[in-house]
């Protein structure tokens, strides 16, 4: 896989050394009580939920609950898409209060072993584009939050910007999330994203320097997305505790929501990452790898039930 060609491709908001430096490794060993708040687990999703409202919405609605958003990733079709169909409405029945949906794709150079596994097990079960929205169009007026569609750039621009968009709003997508934007190629990105009331996130990491942090949240919608490490997507041993100081050197730049992801993989991950004044966790390798790698669809589904709801009671 060329990584290597990812170095000339800047991550979003970073040039090519901040993106050399995210893909080095290396977290730190945080420990800190936790804050509780409460909230129960959403009922079972009915077959046709309350329309769900969008990613600004949802965070105004937790701020004003005292809660903070659980928000899991998973690649769409992976181990196929039916199951996924299930694993949005459990993931939303858990209490999940957004949802990254990842289209697979061939080259995803800023994901770690677990991701790129899914990714690729997706694809040689022949999942693509259509078939994702027109699983989309049948699960999202069930589900009671909304939805981001994660997908790598390329695959949006070999589409076209306007028409991935016009697709993607179509059927109920809330929000995207490009990982691997250059944030000067962001405008026409979120001027599409604008005239089809996406939110469009973006994201920043622990070597985005002060100014270019800036102008990554100020041009963020929805939430901003705080990559916790440097290194690719993967479930770590605990959080690095840079991201204490990195969520308020944000929190100083925007009233925006922060969202920390990458390597959050446990209940107390969660706990630690809420006590620093996150307002929402991002989970994607443990649960993608719960899911992709049990014994079976129907296995999969009930440990994705069982440890979603792990991390939820961790934000109560
Ligand atoms: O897998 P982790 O370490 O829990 O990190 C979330 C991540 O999976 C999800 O947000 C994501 C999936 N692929 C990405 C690529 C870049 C940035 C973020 C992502």
């Amino acid at each position: 896989m060329a990584v290597a060609a990812f170095y000339s491709v800047s991550f979003v908001g970073l040039n090519k050394s901040e993106a050399h430096l995210l893909f080095g490794s290396g977290f730190g060993f945080p420990s800190k009580r936790l804050s509780v708040s409460s909230k129960a687990f959403k009922p079972m999703a009915a077959v046709t939920a309350v329309q769900a409202v969008g990613l600004s919405e949802t965070f105004d609605k937790l701020r004003k609950q005292g809660q903070v958003a659980l928000i899991p990733y998973i690649t769409a079709g992976d181990p196929d898409l039916s199951t996924t169909a299930e694993a949005l409405k459990v993931l939303d029945s858990c209490g999940s209060d957004i949802i990254e949906l990842g289209l697979p794709y061939s080259d995803p150079l800023a994901d770690g072993p677990v991701i790129q596994a899914a990714a690729t097990r997706s694809l040689a079960r022949g999942t693509n584009f259509n078939a994702v929205i027109s699983m989309l169009k049948e699960v999202v007026p069930q589900l009671s939050c909304p939805v981001a569609l994660f997908s790598y750039y390329n695959p949006i621009l070999k589409r076209g910007i306007g028409k991935f968009m016009t697709i993607i709003k179509d059927v109920g997508v809330h929000g995207l999330v490009v990982p691997d934007v250059p944030l000067e190629e962001t405008e026409i990105l979120r001027m599409e994203s604008i005239k089809n009331n996406i939110e469009l996130v973006l994201l920043t990491t622990p070597t985005t320097p002060t100014d270019r942090m800036k102008a990554i949240v100020a041009a963020s919608e929805g939430f901003v997305y705080l990559v916790s490490s440097v290194g690719v997507t993967g479930a770590r041993a605990s959080v690095s505790s840079r991201v204490q100081t990195l969520l308020q050197e944000i929190k100083q730049a925007t009233s925006k929501p922060v969202a920390v992801g990458f390597g959050i993989s446990k209940p107390e991950h969660v706990k630690q990452v809420v006590a620093w004044g996150a307002d929402g966790v991002i989970v994607g390798s443990a649960m993608v790898k719960v899911l992709g790698e049990a014994k079976s669809p129907e296995e999969g589904l009930k440990e994705l039930e069982t440890f979603t709801k792990s991390l939820k009671s961790a934000l109560l």
